[in-house]
């Protein structure tokens, strides 16, 4: 299948059982009678015409009568493989319910079991051993016009460390929020897997395990790979987004670094979720009538992700006035061995900037070698406590206090994914502070009732994000992503917050209010790509016109056969 229109007739070359077998054509008891003669498909359905509607009133009784959230997962992502129409119809119907199953966190589950709840395939799974043969690989992928990869290499899984093909949930998943949340039509889409080994034991010891069991390939090896399949994939689409999903730290920024003038590419991990920190911190910030540059920040892990955040906000505190260096002092990265400072062993690129200079820290009082989390907040008196950690538990109720005594209202975002992996639980944390907190999560936790209140609890996670990006990205053909563009997706997040119009009002927009809030993103980053020269010059009108016009709704298209 070449082309998928959007409206009028599609012209579809598959009848008979091979049109039931096509996700993407797929309509069930909903192809007509008038379709079933047209298309060999008489005697092949139970004879009740039904409309979308009732196949979604079945498939959601059918999802209740599952217990837990794991058996939902497979159910969906069942529906998912055999009508994508359906799955996307059920998911907007009960968005807020279900995205936490085929997402955060369940979606760690799912990669965590890969291999022994597997049913049938979706996407490409790339071996380093089939590495001569990507070109032959990416034309067996089931759709031919495809603009949005999402790809990992399932290294660092959520908090979940090395999950080997196990990480192929994971962009499976980030695509169905592409097209739930972003609009961008499922045929558009594909999730890809570099199966380069894996160094999980437990993998590698499990008879069920589908991947590679050997460890993962050297530094050399792995370089080469990417850029084959990077290469491949330039050939194939060149116009294609490609999303580069929960590697881990030694190849995340390094991977970024290298592509993101050359193709049009981002770092879910580290971009995204910078952008959607810094739209949540701006917003607490607008609330409060504060801004973000008079306020110190420390980090709880200092991977790429938390760096990635990190420069994002020395960028907002450079475009509120201060210098580069002044910005870096408001910045406190805390690692194993506690504070990172300048000329410390084994820093990694990326850490050398955000690192405190010893003269800046030269009056503190610390016991140890390296200042403790507990000393940095002691003595630089955060605003920001912010934690991608991966560590379960590391904001202890110490923690929290001191945050605390040196701040009246602290926000505190533990933003580990997916909820066993928190920081500290959002019930803790209002318990220590009294309430008195701005609290935001990477996964979705149930509002906590506090003196008689419901808290609800803000969701940072970069949801909010990239299905905006996908969208301006698709409908301005911007030729790379770049920080100014992710800036904008920070912004129109900001603006988008309820409390800016009600200081009661929750921090971050409802999960059901994503696919317009994706519309805004996309509008907002497109014209920064237009101004600067980086995709298509069109109009702003024209730019409405073209998000508009890819928004993809799941509703059945009328089918008629191409002829042989
Ligand atoms: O997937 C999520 O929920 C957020 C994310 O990118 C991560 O934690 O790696
Ligand atoms: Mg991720």
């Amino acid at each position: 299948m070449n082309d998928y229109n959007l409206s009028g007739h599609l012209y579809i070359p598959h009848s008979g059982p091979s049109l039931l077998e096509t996700p993407l054509l797929n309509k069930g008891s909903a192809f007509t009678e008038e379709e079933r003669k047209d298309f060999n498909l008489l005697g092949l359905l139970p004879p009740r015409y039904e409309t979308i509607s009732e196949q979604v009133e079945r498939a959601y009784l059918q999802y209740q009568s599952f217990e837990e959230p794991i058996n939902k997962h497979i159910y969906l992502r069942a529906i998912q493989d055999n009508n994508e129409t359906l799955f996307f119809s059920l998911l907007q119907t009960h968005i807020e319910e279900m995205l936490p199953i085929i997402y955060t966190p369940t979606v760690g589950d799912a990669c965590e079991n890969f291999s022994d709840i597997y049913r049938s395939s979706r996407g490409l799974f790339i071996s380093y051993e089939d590495r001569h043969m990507i070109d032959d690989i990416l034309r067996n992928a089931t759709k031919g016009n495809v603009k949005v990869i999402v790809v990992t290499d399932g290294e660092r899984v959520l908090g979940l460390g090395d999950q080997g093909i196990g990480g192929m949930s994971i962009p499976i998943g980030k695509l169905s929020l592409y097209t739930a949340c972003g609009g961008i039509s499922p045929a558009y889409t594909l999730p890809v897997m570099l199966d380069v080994g894996t160094n999980n034991k437990k993998l590698q010891n499990d008879p069920m395990y589908m991947g590679a069991k050997h460890p993962r390939i050297g530094q050399k090896e792995y370089d080469e790979f990417l850029e084959l399949f990077v290469q491949a994939t330039k050939r194939r689409w060149p116009e294609i987004m490609l999303q580069f999903e929960d590697f881990a730290q030694p190849n995340a920024t390094p991977l970024l670094n290298k592509y993101r003038e050359e193709i049009c590419c981002f770092n879910d991990d580290i971009q995204g979720t910078a952008a959607v920190t810094l739209g949540t911190i701006l917003a607490a910030c607008r609330t409060r009538g504060t801004k973000l540059s008079t306020m110190n920040v420390v980090f709880v892990g200092s991977g790429s992700a938390g760096c990635g955040i990190a420069e994002m906000l020395i960028q907002q505190m450079r475009f509120e006035g201060l210098s580069d260096t002044q910005a870096r002092q408001h910045i406190f990265m805390v690692d194993r061995y506690g504070l990172l400072t300048e000329g410390m062993q084994d820093l990694r690129d990326f850490q050398c900037a955000l690192t405190q200079p010893l003269t800046s820290i030269s009056d503190w009082q610390y016991s140890s070698e390296f200042a403790t989390l507990n000393d940095v907040i002691n003595n630089a008196k955060p605003d920001v406590l912010i934690g991608v950690s991966g560590q379960a538990g590391l904001f202890s109720e110490e923690i929290v206090r001191s945050m605390k005594k040196h701040c009246a209202l602290p926000i505190i975002f533990p933003l580990s994914n997916p909820s066993k992996q928190v920081e500290a639980t959002p019930s803790d944390i209002i318990k220590w502070t009294n309430g008195e907190v701005v609290i935001a999560t990477g996964s979705p936790f149930e509002p906590v009732q506090h003196n008689g209140k419901s808290i609800h609890i803000a969701q940072c996670n970069n949801s909010y994000i990239f299905p905006g990006i996908g969208l301006g990205v698709i409908a301005c053909k911007a030729r790379i992503i770049n920080d100014d563009m992710l800036m904008a997706a920070s912004n129109a997040l900001a603006d988008a917050s309820p409390q800016a119009r009600q200081a009661d009002a929750e921090l971050l927009p409802p999960m059901t209010e994503l696919s317009k809030l994706s519309r805004d993103i996309a509008f907002a980053v497109a014209k920064v790509a237009i101004e600067q020269g980086l995709a298509l010059p069109i109009s702003d009108d024209a730019l409405r016109a073209q998000i508009d016009a890819n928004f993809w709704q799941p509703s059945y298209r009328s089918y008629k056969r191409v002829s042989v």
